[in-house]
């Protein structure tokens, strides 16, 4: 038999990428394009669909013509993508209205508070599994009507329509014949009844977006429709869709009740498998689908930080203190043990467990010799606490956490990782493949093409390349996590 390979897709919120896996889960190909971050206001993150697009294009091909393939010869696509992060483009032309609102931006604050103080937190919380923060894509929907001339009645009209960016890419890939959403994307909207895993026409009225506007939300693996010819020199099925983080959770095979996984990337999500069972947190965490197959969704509790390795970025390009991010490893190598300077990376507000959308960033306890590598560490140590805020808010709804596995760009730093089962407690696994994300979405595309029989076949293909065990005695580790809870107190709004 010839081997067959799909074609991942995974638009990020800093790069878009393609990657050609073969039929055993392994990377053959892959080209990259950074995405341009558009920052109109303070709060404020954008992106050019059109940017989005084209580097999608772009990347296909140039994956393919690294792999040498015949696209002809793909056995499907899988997309995946940066969640929430919404559009809204016109049904006639395709064109979009206004830029993609990103999921890091702020702007709807306003609105979720007041939707708070009227009283709604708890209906949204109950049918969607999610909290009213401007995190999520309801709001900027409703934003972009209510600030683009024209657009609501547009919209009342039926006339345009309205996606996260895999439904974009759908769109477009399809030549505008399918306008659909995955569950797990779906899920994220503060419009959909996880529970049914239907849009709920009670949200929609108070959040005033008309059901018009709403894609149809369809499994995460199946024929969900079939590439223009014109795009990749061949009709493609597009047979899988994800959220990079339910993506990168399949890639994980975290597929039985009680695996965790955290993907470190611009910024960190873990999600905990909890089976066929929506479990509401008690400690503010999300509750939300983790994957639909034939109609049965699974679902997950997850813990969402808004910044990891923008933290990082933020030393290269704001305080210029390195040239590259993997630079960090060699200055935080220096700083003083015990040097008890903390920062926490509230950039864009606080996630989970905190919501606190108004807080800012901080770096407390400077000290007459501290330089460069403790504010260094200080940064990456940052990543570490923030997981345990949302370790120990999972394991308070219940979870058992045995074992943590980790993927994205930040996992190649062998120190961190350490720091990281240091700080937990747990040990932490990495994959031999980090691109899980990617790979997840091969996967569900692979499970529709019968590349794979079943979930339990993919998870045999997961390799460990290493496991980080902790090493720090646990007196040490609970002082170092007291100064980081006394810091973000610091920082908080109210
Ligand atoms: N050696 C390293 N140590 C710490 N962080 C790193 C290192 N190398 C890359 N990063 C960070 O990893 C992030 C890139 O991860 P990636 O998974 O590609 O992000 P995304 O999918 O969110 O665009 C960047 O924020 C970068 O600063
Ligand atoms: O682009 P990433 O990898 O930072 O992921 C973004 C998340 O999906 C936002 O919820």
């Amino acid at each position: 038999m010839p081997v067959r390979h799909v074609l991942a897709i995974d638009q990020g919120t800093t790069s878009t990428r393609a990657i050609v896996f073969d039929d055993t889960g392994r990377p053959v190909a892959s080209a990259q394009k950074e995405l341009p971050q558009i920052f109109p206001k303070s709060g404020w993150v954008e992106h050019d669909p059109e940017e989005i697009w084209s580097a999608t294009v772009e990347v296909c091909r140039g994956a393919l013509a690294k792999a040498k393939l015949d696209p002809k010869a793909l056995a499907g696509i899988g997309i995946t993508n940066q969640r929430e992060t919404t559009i809204v483009w016109d049904r006639a032309t395709g064109k979009p209205i206004h830029n993609a609102i990103v999921w890091q931006d702020r702007r709807t604050a306003d609105r979720c508070t007041v939707l708070k103080n009227d009283g709604h937190e708890k209906l949204f919380t109950d049918r969607t599994g999610l909290l009213l923060d401007p995190y999520f894509s309801g709001t900027k929907i409703a934003w972009i009507l209510d600030h683009v001339a024209g657009a609501r009645a547009a919209a009342e009209k039926g006339a345009l329509a309205a996606g996260t960016i895999e439904c974009f890419l759908l769109w477009r890939l399809t030549g505008g014949k399918v306008h659909a959403s995955d569950a797990t994307n779906a899920s994220r909207s503060l419009l959909l009844d996880i529970r049914k895993g239907t849009w709920d026409a009670e949200l929609m009225k108070i959040l005033g977006v008309p059901a018009s506007m709403l894609p149809k939300v369809v499994d995460c693996s199946g024929e969900l429709g079939v590439a223009d010819a014109k795009i990749l020199g061949a009709a493609v099925p597009i047979l899988g869709m994800a959220g990079d983080q339910q993506a990168a959770t399949v890639g994980q095979a975290c597929i039985k009740p009680g695996m965790v996984k955290a993907t470190y990337g611009t910024g960190c999500f873990a999600l905990l498998n909890t089976g066929s069972i929506a479990v509401h947190s008690r400690h503010r965490l999300l509750t939300t689908i983790a994957y639909q197959l034939d109609g049965r969704r699974t679902y997950a509790l997850e813990g969402s930080i808004f910044i990891a390795g923008a933290a990082v970025q933020w030393l290269r390009d704001g305080l210029k203190l390195i040239e590259k991010s993997s630079d960090v490893e060699k200055v935080a190598a220096a700083a003083r043990d015990g040097h008890g300077v903390y920062m926490v990376p509230a950039f864009v507000g606080l996630g989970a467990p905190h919501w606190d959308p108004e807080a800012r960033a901080a770096i407390l306890g400077l000290t007459r010799d501290s330089g460069p590598g403790e504010i260094a560490a200080a940064t990456l140590d940052s990543v570490c606490y923030q997981t345990r805020d949302l370790l120990e808010a999972m394991r308070g709804d219940g979870a058992q956490i045995d074992e943590l596995r980790v993927d994205g760009g930040m996992v190649v730093n062998d120190p961190l990782m350490q720091r990281l089962a240091d700080t937990v407690g747990t040990p932490v696994e990495r994959p031999e493949v980090t691109e899980t994300t990617a790979l997840g979405a091969a996967f569900l595309a692979g499970l529709a093409a019968g590349l794979w029989p079943s979930l339990e076949a993919l998870s045999e293909t997961w390799v460990l390349d290493r496991a980080f065990k902790p090493a720090e005695d646990s007196a040490a580790r609970d002082r170092r996590y007291a100064g980081w809870k006394d810091a973000v107190r610091r920082v908080r709004s109210g």
